[in-house]
């Protein structure tokens, strides 16, 4: 369990957040929905130690945890591909792996590529389409066998065909670990979220979800956020 306590964010004088409370379930998917600027990154990367919030508290699993062990927890997909596009998926995945202390066997590697349908491991990345891109950005994430996955929009811009082959992936690993996503596509919502939870004040989300019978939780307007 992620639990997000009295979170206070703010960019000068743009308030993001305001006594914020938000918690995320063990061995589930979590989808965060919002407008475009409704705060879903800035969350992210608080959750993932990359940004410092004004106040407020994160634990995980309980505890509060320091930067590296952060780090160690947790899987970050950011909406960036970072990858070194001269080198080919291979090479990646052996360069990234060698910054982990534990990482997951080469067998599991295997299995994952095979899930999602990720042959092209001895092409260059500059040669790959966009959606093996995320692929290997997804894998990346994987190799240190974290146990909270964090996903900003994995699957922007990609075909439906490579963006199945991604779900199929999420699918098997919320077994056992939390994922936190977040996406402006309904059908993805509808394949992967075993929790649906919203942050802006667009009330065409809201409108929709209500619309759909799919339920969710107003987490700005639960937190007093908006009225
Ligand atoms: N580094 C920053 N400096 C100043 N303002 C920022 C910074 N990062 C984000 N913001 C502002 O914070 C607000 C929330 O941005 P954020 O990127 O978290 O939204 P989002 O919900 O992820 O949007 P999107 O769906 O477009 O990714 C926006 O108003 C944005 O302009």
């Amino acid at each position: 369990m992620i639990e997000v306590e009295k979170l206070n964010k703010q960019y000068k004088e743009n308030v993001i957040f305001n006594n914020f409370n938000i918690k995320f379930k063990d061995k589930s998917l979590t989808v965060l929905l919002g407008e475009n600027g409704a705060g879903k990154s800035t969350l992210l990367r608080m959750i993932t130690a990359l940004e410092k919030p004004n106040s407020g508290k994160i634990y995980y699993f309980g505890k509060i945890l320091t930067k590296r062990q952060v780090r160690e927890e947790i899987g970050y997909i950011p909406q960036e591909i970072a990858l070194f596009e001269h080198m080919t998926v291979n090479e990646n995945i052996n360069f990234f792996k060698a910054l982990y202390k534990k990482t997951i066997p080469t067998k599991l590697i295997d299995s994952y590529c095979e899930k999602l349908n990720l042959s092209e491991r001895t092409s260059k990345v500059s040669s790959l389409s966009g959606g093996t891109k995320r692929k290997v950005n997804l894998l990346i994430g994987l190799l240190g066998d974290p146990s909270i996955l964090i996903l900003d929009e994995p699957t922007v811009g990609i075909d439906l065909k490579s963006r199945y082959d991604i779900h199929q992936l999420l699918n098997a690993l919320k077994e056992t670990r939390l994922i936190i996503l977040t996406t402006h596509h309904l059908d993805e919502v509808e394949s992967l979220a075993d929790e649906i939870k919203l942050i802006g004040s667009d009330p065409f989300y809201r409108n929709i979800l209500e619309e759909k019978g799919w339920s969710f939780e107003d987490s700005l307007r639960n937190n007093g956020n908006l009225d």
